[in-house]
């Protein structure tokens, strides 16, 4: 059984190695990612890694791993910024405040599928300005949801999780195993 990630994010692949998983291929998704009108958070979050594996079908003796992670301020859902200024106003948003972040999971291999999803919430301290515009300058915040990344500087502004930081920074860890697991690729079988 081959592993294909369907994903171009750094930090999925990364993940993935923490588990000895070395996928035999990566292909990106691409999908158009804007929410409904009135869409909340999680159902939004589901509906994009169910949407960026139907982009990616697997072929033969494929299993494809797609995932969404997405920053959810009470109903908003904070996606990556487009530039330095919805950065900076995510940043603000978020100041001294919890929020969730919410990486939902899709497998496929064949005709099956499997999905799960897991709610994160993430304690922000309050920012000074300084520390806005110090973690701007770190170019950190690009390409990420919610304008921040927790395993990079970001960590200072954050004090706590109550969750799964793998999930946090892209792939909850062990419901991936899980679900690779149930579908044909055991973690503990391939080292
Ligand atoms: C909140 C948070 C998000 N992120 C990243 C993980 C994801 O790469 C990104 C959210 O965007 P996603 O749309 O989930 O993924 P992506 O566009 O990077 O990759 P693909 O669609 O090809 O799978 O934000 C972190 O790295 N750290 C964090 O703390």
């Amino acid at each position: 059984m081959r592993l294909i990630l369907g994903s171009g994010s750094p930090r999925r692949l990364e993940l993935l190695a923490q588990l000895g998983l070395v996928p035999d291929a990566v292909r990106a998704p691409e999908i158009d990612e804007t929410p409904e009108r009135g869409e909340l958070p999680r159902p939004y979050c589901q509906r994009m890694a169910r949407q960026k594996l139907a982009a990616l079908p697997p072929g033969p003796g494929e299993v494809v791993l797609c995932a969404d992670t997405t920053v959810a301020l009470g109903r908003r859902i904070l996606g990556k910024p487009r530039d330095e200024k919805e950065a900076a106003a995510f940043l603000h948003a978020l100041s001294g405040r919890r929020h969730k972040v919410i990486t939902a999971i899709a497998a496929g291999c064949g005709t099956q599928r499997w999905e799960r999803d897991v709610v994160t919430t993430v304690m922000m301290k309050r920012l000074s300005d300084d520390e806005v515009n110090g973690y701007l300058a770190t170019e950190d915040w690009r390409g990420k949801a919610g304008a921040y990344g927790i395993q990079g500087p970001a960590g200072a502004l954050i004090p706590w999780i109550r969750g799964s930081f793998s999930a946090v920074v892209g792939l909850p860890l062990a419901e991936t195993a899980h679900v690779l697991a149930a579908a044909g690729l055991p973690v503990w079988r391939r080292a």
